[in-house]
């Protein structure tokens, strides 16, 4: 029988002026952007949550402290990268992943497509096994009063034959 794990991840991060907006992996034009230590992809985020959750491994700042000067700045596809080399090692690989990212604007649509083939490319994925989708807060609490954005992901992990 196939072996399979699941895993889930959640991220948020606050919206600021004087930051670039990187979402999976995509800079977005929009006037305002998300702090964090790294680039503060939360999308990117929550799915590196998920695959290590999947494998009861912990969280991504156990890996990338946000203490360590290391990763001021980090891209959060390269961290992706690790992480997947890290279930790699361990014989697994992702099946698919579904996620969502809560955003009251900008409006992600006319990008989604463009960061499942950035998510999928890192992953030695289809871009058919990336699901992303958007919704608005509908303008309740600090997500819908745009300060912050986040975003949430579930994977799916199959052993390797
Ligand atoms: N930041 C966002 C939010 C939503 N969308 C798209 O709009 C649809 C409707 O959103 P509601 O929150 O009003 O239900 C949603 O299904 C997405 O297709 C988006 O592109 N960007
Ligand atoms: C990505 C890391 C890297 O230091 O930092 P942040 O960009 O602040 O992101 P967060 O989700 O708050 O913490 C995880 C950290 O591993």
């Amino acid at each position: 029988m196939t072996k399979i794990r699941i895993g889930n991840g959640y991220d948020i991060h606050q919206l600021v002026s004087d930051r670039a907006l990187i979402l999976g992996g995509i800079k977005i034009p929009h006037e305002l952007g998300l702090l964090g230590h790294s680039d503060a992809d939360v999308l990117t985020h929550a799915i590196m949550d998920a695959m290590l959750g999947a494998l009861s491994l912990g969280d991504i700042g156990h890996y990338f402290p946000p203490s360590d000067p290391q990763w001021a700045g980090a891209n959060s596809l390269v961290l992706l990268n690790q992480v997947h080399q890290l279930i790699r090692d361990r014989g697994w690989q992702v099946g698919n992943i579904d996620s969502v990212v809560v955003a009251e604007r900008p409006k992600l649509k006319p990008h989604i497509n463009n960061m499942r083939d950035k998510i999928a490319a890192v992953l030695e994925l289809e871009p058919n096994q990336i699901g992303i989708k958007a919704t608005t807060n509908e303008k309740l609490g600090p997500v819908g009063r745009e300060e912050g954005i986040c975003a949430y992901a579930v994977v799916l992990l199959v052993a390797s034959e």
